[in-house]
């Protein structure tokens, strides 16, 4: 199994680059930048990554962001997380990132998105690894604050596909976004949010509903309404799942409670993602060898899971041909 996991392409479809970034790159930046982090070493950061909910991941992923400074660094997390790519044989890659989270240390948005796209340029130059960028907003911040950073994205229109939800889940929920979403549709970005995350699914409802989204960013809390499974299961509702992340953020207790095979065998569209993988002990592959691990995974599942997540891509439907066809290919 752990052999067929390694050897099949897939894509990443839930993914924030500011949760790709390593300590070790953490550590060199902040030397770099001459940027103070609450850590002596390694170890000290490796400790420091037990979290016992979302928002005490969040308060430690944002201080780490802080090292985060120039277009070289962005380009830098970028590639390295390309490498983790190559490694774990994805190939095409959605990418989150939080531009709120730097323009309001003084980065310009320009020098954020300008060094993940160089490196993703770079990604297709070097290894042929095809990708998009979403930007999220802080769904902590204000409505307001959110407007704010759209209009910053439409000069980078062509660069960013579609906008997306995240952050503190509980107390925020879709609605209090609805007219940023409604703009950013009519702007003709692709949508997607978190939710159903840690919050119940009323979030997901809003979400489909009030933000008219094209995927749903975890969405586990779907288990909880039957009339929603069916509706899910119905439209083939993209769920980015992040198995890894959910145990981490102890959303399931333990990995054997993770309901990701019961989602499936229901007959949603699920996929298996990283999330925070520098956060969360491991990226894709590690994400679906933990399932195998401790869940009733088979074979078939594994490859359902990496069909759907080119399925779900925001890409047209001759790559997603392709790219269905290199599966195929790969299980000769
Ligand atoms: N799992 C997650 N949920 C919400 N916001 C996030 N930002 C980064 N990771 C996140
Ligand atoms: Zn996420």
């Amino acid at each position: 199994m752990i052999e067929l996991i390694k050897k099949l392409p897939k894509a990443e479809l839930h993914l924030h680059i500011e949760g790709s970034l390593e300590p070790e790159l953490m550590f060199r930046l902040a030397k770099k930048n001459d940027v103070k982090i609450p850590y002596e070493n390694i170890e000290d950061v490796r400790k420091a990554y037990n979290f016992t909910n979302l928002q005490t991941f969040l308060d430690i992923y944002y201080a780490g962001a802080n090292v985060l400074l120039t277009k070289d660094d962005f380009y830098d997390l970028t590639w390295e997380y390309i490498l983790k790519c190559v490694e774990d044989n994805v190939i095409h890659t959605e990418i989150f990132f939080d531009p709120q989270t730097h323009t309001e240390r003084g980065v310009p948005f320009e020098a954020v998105i300008t060094g993940i796209k160089e490196a993703l340029a770079d990604a297709k130059e070097k290894y042929g690894i095809t990708s998009c960028i979403i930007m999220c907003f802080l769904r902590h911040l204000s409505q307001e604050d959110a407007f704010e950073t759209l209009e910053q994205a439409l000069a980078f229109k062509d660069d960013i596909i579609g906008v997306g939800l995240d952050s503190s889940e509980l107390g925020n929920p879709p609605s209090k976004f609805k007219e940023v979403f409604k703009k950013a549709k009519e702007e003709g970005f692709k949508l997607v949010a978190h939710a159903g995350e840690e919050a119940d699914f009323s979030y997901i409802y809003e979400a489909l509903d009030l933000l008219n989204i094209n995927r749903i960013d975890h969405g586990v809390q779907s288990i909880k309404s039957p009339e929603l499974m069916q509706r899910l299961k119905d439209e083939q509702m993209p769920l980015t799942v992040c198995p890894n992340s959910n145990i981490e953020l102890k959303v399931f207790e333990t990995y054997k409670e993770h309901n990701i095979k019961e989602l499936l065998d229901y007959g949603l569209n699920i996929s298996v993602n990283s999330d925070d993988p520098a956060y969360f002990k491991g990226y894709v592959n590690q994400n679906f060898i933990n399932l195998y691990e401790n869940l009733p995974i088979t074979e078939d599942d594994v490859i359902t899971l990496v069909k759907n997540s080119f399925r779900s891509a925001f890409i047209d439907d001759e790559l997603k041909e392709a790219y269905l066809a290199k599966v195929d290919l790969a299980l000769q």
